[in-house]
């Protein structure tokens, strides 16, 4: 019987960027409305300071600092009132010592003026008296032109994910349309002929397909677009012809199922006679994920992937390679990690990067990371899993209480 020749975790991802590295990705120009979640394909550098003028930040009156110094609540200082800052106009006020201006949250800061005093801390006084409790120092309660932002500075890197807050960033510069990469084109498929749409009546012995929508989901999070989804039997005819035809339209195209060595274990075969050079990697040293096979098709520039059939593995497998490719190919930095102790000793698989898929609870202070032991073949493990964390192949395991790093899905 043929042995899957394995290759290391770290190796197979080599030969998938030493093919990827030089693919052009594609950009488009949106409007930022239609940006998040967007990867950007530009350093945005700002052409003008922000917020470009002195403005309060409270509600009250505009003063000379000094003036203040003396003020408490049992002797206030009194100041003349000289008029009133409008909002969102530049004003020709200007205050000398013993002078103050009614300024509103936002207001833009008389000349002469080098703080703001909070309304609760004043009275009117007399016409135009203003009694202040209060002493503040310079610089209190405003905010400078271009200590936000100043003009020159690099303030959104190329490969930046546009979270909700870039897009606030972005506006307030006036920047409103920006160059982003298009997804990768990604078609699914799923074959075994035990599997049914989700949609269809479910017969003894078939499953649901759980793994077109689960891939679907995780990878379009991620950068791609998944443009097809397909459910076949185990017919290696059917699958060669549905193969073929997305590779014409797909920059990668994942088959999930028959990875594996068994009689209907067609994938290798199939995806192999379809491309050139063909199949690189059949066999993972990763636990669970082992029968993952992935091949090149230079003429269409197509990646072709073989997923393990079991839904944990599929995931964990996809995140591990295809996630972490666009993300370097689009320089995205790497989402951040959860710290978490583990809940329980562990051993790993000698020679095999082992993945744990964890629910993560709320400790003193920090989290921990419960294991997920159902096979991964069980759906619950899925539902589960909060993400998971990964324990190199060449460490011998991990003690109730190490530390490890954990992914989120
Ligand atoms: N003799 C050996 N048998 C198996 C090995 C092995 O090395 N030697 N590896 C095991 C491991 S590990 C895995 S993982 C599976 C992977 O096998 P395949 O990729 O060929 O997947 P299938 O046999 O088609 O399916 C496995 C399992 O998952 C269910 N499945 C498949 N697709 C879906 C889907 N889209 N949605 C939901 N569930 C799906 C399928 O019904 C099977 O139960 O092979 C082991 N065997
Ligand atoms: O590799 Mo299988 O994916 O261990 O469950």
């Amino acid at each position: 019987m043929k042995l899957l020749k394995v290759d290391e975790v770290e190796r197979v991802q080599e030969k998938i960027w030493n093919i990827v590295n030089n693919w052009n990705l594609n950009t488009e120009i949106i409007n930022i409305s239609e940006a998040s979640g967007r990867i950007l394909a530009h350093d945005i550098i700002t052409k003008e300071d922000i917020p470009g003028f002195t403005r309060s930040t409270v509600d009250g009156y505009a003063v000379f600092s000094k003036d203040t110094a003396a003020a408490g609540d049992s002797i206030p200082v009194f100041l003349k009132n000289i008029g009133v800052i409008e909002m969102g106009q530049a004003s020709d006020l200007e205050i000398i010592s013993g002078q103050c201006v009614e300024i509103s949250t936002g207001g833009m800061l008389p000349k002469g003026a080098n703080g703001v005093v909070m309304v609760e801390y004043t009275e009117n006084f007399g016409e135009d008296g203003v009694a202040v409790s209060s002493s503040i120092s310079e610089g209190e309660n405003v905010v400078y032109p271009n200590e936000d932002v100043s003009k020159g500075q690099l303030i959104l890197r190329k490969g930046s994910k546009l979270l909700p807050q870039s897009i606030g960033v972005l506006s307030a510069l006036g920047i409103t349309e920006i160059k982003v990469y298009k997804p990768l084109s990604l078609t699914i498929i799923s074959t075994g002929d035990e599997i049914v749409s989700p949609e269809k009546p479910l017969e003894l012995g078939k499953v649901r397909d759980i793994n077109s929508l689960a891939l679907k989901a995780l990878a379009e999070k991620n950068g791609y677009s998944v443009i097809d989804i397909f459910v076949l039997k185990d017919d290696e005819d059917l699958l060669r012809e549905t193969v073929k035809k997305a590779m014409e339209k797909s920059d990668l195209v994942a088959v999930s199922g028959g990875s594996s060595q068994g009689k209907k274990d067609i994938t290798a075969k199939v995806l192999d006679n379809i491309s050139s050079p063909g199949v690189f990697t059949h066999g993972m040293a990763i636990k669970p994920g082992k029968p993952t096979i992935v091949a090149y098709d230079e003429n269409s520039k197509t990646l072709l992937i073989g997923l393990p059939g079991h839904p944990v593995s599929a995931m964990l497998v996809f995140d591990i390679l295809f996630n972490k490719m666009i993300k370097k190919l689009m320089e995205v930095e790497e989402e951040l990690e959860i710290p978490a102790k583990v809940t329980t000793n562990l051993a790993s698989s000698p020679g095999k990067t082992t993945c744990w898929p964890v629910k993560l609870l709320k400790d003193k202070g920090g989290y921990l990371a419960k294991p997920i032991f159902g096979k991964s073949g069980l759906i619950t493990s899925l539902l589960g899993a909060d993400g998971y964390f990964s324990v190199n192949r060449n460490h011998e395991g991990l003690e109730k209480g190490d530390e490890v790093w954990v992914k989120l899905f």
